[in-house]
Order: C-alpha cells, then sequence, then structure tokens
C-alpha cells in the first residue's frame, strides 16, 4: 500500500487520466460507489443520513455516494454548503445525476440552519473538502466545521476529514473530528502524525481503480503490509547450517544494565539467527548467559581503551552488529573504531546513538551499511530540534537526515518510519500501545540485528523487522495478554506465533 501527499495523489490522478485513458468522472464513480457499498454493509437503513457537500471534487465524491445509496433504499439527504456556480467538471456531472434521482437537495448557507437540520438525522457524511484544502479555513465552512463537531452524529469523512491537511508541517487550523474516514486509493501523510491521526478515526482505504503504473509514476512511500513480508522473507535453506542462518553481535551492557543486552540477544535469537555473540562487560556475563544459553559471549575490557585487534577480528567475523544498548553515554572511540574496521551492518541503538552523535562532528570512514533506531526524544537530540517539531514533520526530517549521513533510519514511535539513504521511504504501523514500555526497543534491536544479516535488502529487511515486533504485540494483546501488562520478553516469545503465519 502507499502513502501519498497530495500532490502526488494529484499526479497519479493525472497520470491514471491521462496515460491510463480513466476518466475523472468515471474515477469519482468508483470512489462514491465503494464507499456507498461499505456505508451499506456498516449502517442500517432506520439510520438517516445527511451528505454534506462542498465545492470542490470530495463534493463530487459526495453526489455519487449519495445516490448509491438512495439506490440502496437508505434514508438520505444531500445538503449543498456552497453556491451553485461553485459546483463544477466532474462534480457538475455528478450533481446534475443525483438531481435526476428527484431526491431531495438544500442549499444551506447558514450555520444555524445547518444546525436545526442535522437534528433529524443520525450519520453525517463528510464530503465537504478533500485534499484541495489550502490555508486558513474560511466562512462560511469555518462555522459549518464547528456544528457538524458539536452535533454529536456519527461523522463519516470522505478521503479526509474537512478542514485537516493531507501534508505533514501544515498547522491544523479547523478540521471534522470523523469517527471513520474512507480514504480514497492511499492514505494521506497526515494519517501517521500523533496530532493528526486522531481526526481521522478509523480509517478505511478505497480502490478506485487507479492503476499500480500511476503510483509507481511518482514513487510513494510505502505502508508495510503483510503481503509484503510474505514476498520479501528470506525462505530457509533445507541444507541451511547455523553459518548460512547469519552470525551476529550484540555490544552493549554496563556493569549495572545486563537487562537490555539480554533482550536483544534473545530476540534475536528467537527470530532465526544462526549464531549470536553477546560482547559485555564481565560482571554482565554471568547474569545473561544464565538466561541466555544459546549465545556466546566476548569480553569487553572495560569502555575507556577502545577496541584491541582481540575484538576486531571478532568483529570481522560478524554479518551484522548491533551496538549500543545499555552501553551508557560516554567514550565514542569504541564505536568509531567498529564503524572503521567492519563491513558488515552496523546498527546503533539506545546509548550508542549518543556516542554516533559525537562522531557526526568528524569523518568516519566506512562504506558498509549504517542503521540507527531512535525513538523522537533521541531523534530530536540527534537532529537538535524539538520533539514537537519532529513530531509535525517525522517523513521530511528522517529524510533529511538519512541522505545527509548516508545511514539507514528508524524512527521508532506508534507508527515507525523507515528511510534509505537515497530517502525511500517505508512505514510499519503495526504494533500497540503494550508496547510504550521499557526493553522494547531493546527486543527491535535483536529482531533487526537478525534480519540485517539474513536480507539482500537493508530497507526491506528493517521493514520486515518492525513488522515481526509490532504484529508480536498485536498478537499477544489479542490472544493472551492486555496492552497493560504486556512485558518486553512476552515479545520475543511472541515471534512464534508470528513466524507461523509467515511460512
Ligand atoms: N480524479 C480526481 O481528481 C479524483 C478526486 N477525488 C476526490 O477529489 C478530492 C480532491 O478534489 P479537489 O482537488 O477538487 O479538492 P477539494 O478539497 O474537494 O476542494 C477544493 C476546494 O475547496 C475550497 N477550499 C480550499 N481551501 C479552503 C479553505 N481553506 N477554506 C474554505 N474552502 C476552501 C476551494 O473552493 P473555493 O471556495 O475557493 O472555490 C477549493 O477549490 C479528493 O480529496 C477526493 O475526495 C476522488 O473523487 C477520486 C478522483
Ligand atoms: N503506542 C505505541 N504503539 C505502537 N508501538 C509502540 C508504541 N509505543 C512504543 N512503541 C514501539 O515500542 C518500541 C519502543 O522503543 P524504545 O522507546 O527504544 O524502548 P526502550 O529504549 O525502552 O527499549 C519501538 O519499537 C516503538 O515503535
Ligand atoms: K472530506
Amino acid at each position: 500500500m502507499y502513502i501519498v501527499t497530495a500532490e502526488e495523489m494529484y499526479e497519479i490522478d493525472r497520470y491514471a487520466i491521462e496515460k491510463g485513458g480513466i476518466e475523472g468522472k468515471i474515477l469519482m464513480e468508483n470512489a462514491g460507489s465503494q464507499v456507498a457499498q461499505q456505508l451499506t454493509q456498516t449502517f442500517t437503513k432506520r439510520e438517516k443520513m445527511a451528505v454534506l457537500v462542498g465545492s470542490g471534487n470530495n463534493g463530487g465524491d459526495g453526489f455519487v455516494i449519495a445516490r448509491y445509496l438512495a439506490e440502496k433504499g437508505f434514508d438520505v439527504t444531500v445538503f449543498q454548503l456552497v453556491a451553485d456556480e461553485k459546483i463544477k467538471g466532474d462534480a457538475a456531472f455528478h450533481k446534475h445525476l443525483w438531481l435526476n434521482t428527484s431526491h431531495p437537495l438544500y442549499q444551506i448557507t447558514e450555520p444555524l440552519e445547518l444546525k436545526q437540520h442535522l437534528c433529524a438525522y443520525d450519520i453525517i457524511i463528510d464530503a465537504i473538502l478533500g485534499i484541495g484544502v489550502l490555508g486558513e479555513i474560511r466562512e462560511p465552512i469555518r462555522s459549518f466545521i464547528n456544528v457538524i463537531n458539536q452535533s454529536g452524529l456519527v461523522k463519516v469523512a470522505i478521503d479526509i476529514p474537512s478542514g485537516l491537511p493531507a501534508n505533514e508541517g501544515i498547522h491544523v487550523d479547523k478540521a471534522i473530528k470523523a469517527d471513520l474516514t474512507y480514504i480514497i486509493d492511499a492514505p494521506k501523510t497526515t494519517v501517521f502524525l500523533e496530532d493528526t491521526s486522531r481526526y481521522y478515526g478509523k480509517w478505511q482505504v478505497m480502490n478506485i481503480g487507479i492503476p499500480d503504473a500511476a503510483h509507481q509514476s511518482c514513487n510513494p512511500n510505502h505502508l508495510w503490509r503483510k503481503k509484503d513480508v510474505l514476498a520479501s522473507f528470506p525462505k530457509r535453506d533445507l541444507y541451511a547450517h547455523k553459518g548460512s542462518n547469519g552470525k551476529g553481535m550484540v555490544i552493549g551492557g554496563q556493569a549495572l544494565m545486563p537487562g537490555s543486552i539480554l533482550l536483544s540477544a534473545r530476540a534475536a535469537l528467537r527470530s532465526g539467527a544462526g549464531l549470536i555473540t553477546v560482547a559485555t562487560v564481565r560482571e554482565n556475563i554471568p547474569i545473561v548467559a544464565s538466561q541466555c544459553v544459546e549465545a556466546t559471549y566476548h569480553l569487553l575490557e572495560g569502555f575507556s581503551g577502545g577496541f584491541q585487534s582481540r575484538n576486531r577480528e571478532a568483529f570481522q567475523q560478524m554479518d551484522a552488529i548491533a551496538f549500543g544498548m545499555g552501553i551508557g553515554r560516554q567514550n565514542a572511540t569504541m564505536l568509531r573504531e567498529l564503524l572503521e574496521s567492519t563491513t558488515c551492518p552496523v546498527l546503533i541503538d539506545a546509548d550508542g546513538l549518543y556516542h554516533w552523535k559525537d562522531l557526526l562532528r568528524s569523518q568516519v570512514k566506512r562504506d558498509a551499511p549504517t542503521v540507527i533506531t531512535p525513538h523522537f526524544g533521541e531523534m530530536a537530540m540527534l537532529t537538535d530540534r524539538s520533539v514537537a517539531e519532529l513530531k509535525q514533520n517525522p517523513f521530511s526530517i528522517s529524510r533529511q537526515f538519512a541522505q545527509q549521513h548516508q545511514v539507514y533510519v528508524v524512527l521508532k514511535g506508534k507508527n515507525t518510519i523507515i528511510t534509505a539513504p537515497d530517502g525511500e521511504q517505508i512505514v510499519s504501523d503495526q504494533g500497540n500501545a503494550g508496547l510504550a514500555k521499557g526493553g522494547t526497543g531493546d527486543v527491535l534491536s535483536g529482531i533487526l540485528l537478525t534480519m540485517l544479516m539474513q536480507h539482500q535488502n537493508v530497507l526491506i529487511a528493517l521493514a520486515n523487522g518492525c513488522y515481526l515486533h509490532g504484529t508480536s504485540a498485536e498478537y499477544l494483546v489479542e490472544e493472551k495478554h492486555s496492552e497493560i501488562d504486556l512485558l518486553a520478553t512476552d515479545v520475543i516469545e511472541g515471534l512464534s506465533q508470528v513466524f507461523r503465519t509467515l511460512s
């Protein structure tokens, strides 16, 4: 599935119309008929529906929806919130078809008038503004939105809640707070931002017959789904041996922090790693080893001296390395040597990100992939921006950062945004609030470590790893646990069930 900006959506429409030869009227017919079909399955004929239409093509969708609902015997009325001359093109065509049905069309100019009418209805279908919204919401639409939000009725938005921008980085001035949104063709960027996602309510994407070539014409971001995992997850070779399933190392864990490295190592093993070595300080080895007997151990001699040649040899045998979980925030020497002396992917997480920030000021010689996995607080630290700014622009800030520093960025949150050094982006929206606990990030690092050892393509490896992590939490909360009691260790155990659905 794709994720689009408003500009990309217009480009996709243009391509479908000009190169695909599908007329805009037909796309509108498809959009309206698909939404109407969903509405007839979700609501009953006892519920009275008010379709509110504006001036653009979003309003055009509203006329089609109303026509299909009326044909199916639903009690539906169209309220036109703009002057007649504002409705043009494809929307005017479909308005004409609606009028031909001889069902009512009311033109409303006053908010109070709308309020009085709405008292007689159960459901509002919001087809007032789509992705063409620009700038501050003008009157009288502004007051209409207030009336709708205060109505207490069920609000179903078409494509996007009216007034909400499609793109990140735009202040929300006034918008409908929908209970449900039927998104046309592809989710818009604001579906995935903390402040704007709440306006959508539940959402569902309607396929309106736009050819895939139209999407590919503008190379939009991807939303990672099970079918993408099934298509890209490496198959196990019948004659596999532990070496062919990948050798990985987790480096971290100061004396008082054995837990994080234990979680990473166990998660890496549960994800199918052939061999995992834990590199940590002497005090941690018996603690971690007692709960992770499958791993081997490598002694890190303190944190002050950097790597000796003994260390370097061990690191160079690895297919991927994860660095930083519980390592403490001092001394970037070790990380520099690790990055410069290895040719395998290195993932940097947690405290390791503070070390990496220190290295940004100097040149690090490295050709192999580097992956950073910050949460929003860590990303704010790395980019010298505020968390609020980052939450409004996570896609563009991640992209700019990944391109500037030539790293893979896994920006973790409810929706995790994964960016490649060339700017390509994938979103993993799996998971739930049960993951908002200490240690779940360490588990993710372990899973990603194993994925890096086993996939050809780093971006896909990371997307698949995030899918496994989030889906494990989803299964566990559906069947056994709740979002309250879920622990990071449970997420490791839950991986078995996710893998069974992939084979
Ligand atoms: N083939 C296709 O294209 C398909 C498109 N589809 C559908 O089309 C939708 C996009 O249609 P669109 O481009 O007409 O934009 P849309 O938001 O409906 O109207 C824009 C108008 O709103 C107004 N307005 C803007 N800002 C405002 C403000 N701040 N405050 C107040 N008013 C404001 C302004 O009108 P004005 O008053 O300036 O004349 C402007 O002209 C898309 O979301 C999807 O639903 C589907 O049917 C599939 C096929
Ligand atoms: N509300 C949420 N919904 C879905 N996933 C979440 C949510 N909160 C956190 N997560 C996921 O949980 C993990 C938390 O990572 P992190 O903050 O690094 O934890 P820690 O450092 O304590 O191990 C990330 O993978 C993140 O995407
Ligand atoms: K709308």
